[in-house]
């Protein structure tokens, strides 16, 4: 199994692109199954779960001709409406293909993706809303059956924001018959994006991007070309990964208006940081400052950037105080944080955090994604050498992360 070691003590320095956004092209990818014409995507990151929905549309039928970032998707003779459970358990955002077959061929087979190190991440929201949509649904042996004649347009109120339910039911509703409206939407930029590729493709949406999305059926989609925005969570991370060391980097290919939160904790913290077009630059000069924080629904502070903040906060002067509040157990890497020396303690859903000078290098294990980048920060900023084990959940969703770094002037490195 592939690890990465790190040794500690290096600034980044330098400039990084920042690649697509993981969380807007996986369901992109999947609204491609919404048309029998070519759906022709760019700025599509390189990183497992690409790789992995790449191979789930393919074994269902969709013709995909991929070049350097970039790649066409042709749904025209898809023969499989079935996502099965040895691709859907390593990628919950394979769930996003229900909506798509669902709606356009009447009928869709998807195994239940699996809780993972988060939280129990149930799916039954996405599934009431096909139901009112008219969707006959069970389960049965661990997969979902859906079938619909076709679905009908209906009014759905979501009991909690869920970023792919809303997804999932904003790509059922644009062939459904009748109009859909989404209330209690999740606003976070990744589905403005769905919306604007699905809306280049033909459909009728309005007011993506707020907490109501109402969308007018139409009878069928078109093809289309889209650029996938550029990946907040990867900006979130160099930018924290920046401040953790006292470094002083520029992102280009970035969206500042879609970083506000993150922004506004790292300038609290005490970075200096510039906005001009794509190019985010940061400064940090000497130790950060302690901030808090609380995730919540977009756009408040994302809970995909917890973790990194949490290594930040570790080496940081003073005391800070991190809640999670959308997943009940996203603190697994406070236990590996820990083994590099930070002071930390658990009380629910609150993680109280005693920043420390310096933390030691140590063999680390990464829980899930952005836990492993919790521990990359961690490890530059920790004194020796940091070995994080298990890093297929960071390959999942960083495109080149150790090159990336290393170009940054990171003492990184990819072992056996
Ligand atoms: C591929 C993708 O875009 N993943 C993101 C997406 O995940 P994902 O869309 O899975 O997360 P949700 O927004 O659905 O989850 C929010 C909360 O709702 C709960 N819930 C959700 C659906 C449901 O049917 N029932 C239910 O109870 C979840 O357990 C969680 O507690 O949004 C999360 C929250 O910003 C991010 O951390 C993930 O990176
Ligand atoms: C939790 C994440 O992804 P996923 O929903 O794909 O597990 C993430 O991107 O941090």
């Amino acid at each position: 199994m592939q690890k990465l070691a790190i040794q500690g003590g290096y600034r980044l320095k330098g400039e990084v692109k920042i690649s697509g956004a993981k969380n807007a092209a996986l369901p992109i990818m999947c609204a491609s199954l919404l048309t029998a014409d070519a759906l022709h995507l760019s700025n599509l990151p390189d990183m497992h779960d690409v790789k992995t929905m790449v191979r789930l549309l393919q074994q269902m039928g969709v013709r995909i001709a991929s070049g350097d970032q970039t790649a066409t998707f042709n749904a025209g003779a898809v023969d499989k409406l079935e996502a099965p459970y040895d691709m859907v358990k390593t990628m919950r955002a394979a769930i996003l293909v229900l909506g798509p077959l669902l709606t356009r061929f009447g009928e869709a087979r998807v195994s239940l993706p699996g809780g993972c190190a988060i939280g129990s991440r149930p799916v039954d929201l996405h599934i009431k809303g096909l139901q009112a949509m008219g969707a006959s649904i069970h389960i049965e042996h661990g997969y979902i059956h859906a079938t619909a004649k076709r679905l009908q347009g209906a009014r759905i109120c979501f009991d909690l924001i869920s970023v792919t339910g809303t997804e999932n039911l904003m790509m059922a509703g644009v062939l459904a018959e009748g109009v859909t409206v989404l209330e209690n939407a999740a606003r976070e930029p990744e589905v403005v994006d769905l919306a604007n590729c699905l809306i280049a493709m033909g459909a009728k949406i309005e007011g993506a991007g707020s907490d109501k999305i109402t969308i007018f059926g139409v009878d069928a989609l078109h093809g289309a070309e889209y650029a996938v925005m550029p990946d907040r969570i990867e900006s979130g991370t160099f930018l924290v990964a920046a401040a953790a060391t006292g470094g002083q980097i520029t992102l280009t290919g970035a969206r500042a208006d879609t970083l506000d939160n993150v922004l506004d904790k790292l300038r609290e913290a005490g970075a200096l940081i510039e906005v001009d077009g794509e190019r985010i630059s940061i400064a940090m000069n000497g130790r950060p400052r302690a901030v808090n924080l609380r995730t919540a629904p977009y756009p408040a502070f994302p809970t995909d950037m917890q973790a990194q903040f949490m290594a930040m906060n570790a080496i940081a002067e003073g005391s800070s105080k991190v809640v999670e509040t959308i997943f009940e157990n996203r603190f697994m890497h406070v236990q590996e944080l820990q083994r590099l020396g930070a002071l930390i303690e658990i009380e629910g859903n609150t993680a109280v955090i005693q920043g420390r000078a310096q933390l030691e290098g140590a063999n680390v294990m990464a829980t899930d994604l952005r836990a492993s980048a919790s521990l990359v920060i961690a490890g530059m900023v920790a004194q020796g050498e940091t070995i994080v084990d298990r890093i297929y959940h960071l390959d999942r969703g960083y495109e080149h992360i150790e090159a990336k770094l290393s170009a940054l002037g990171a003492k990184i490195r990819r072992i056996q």
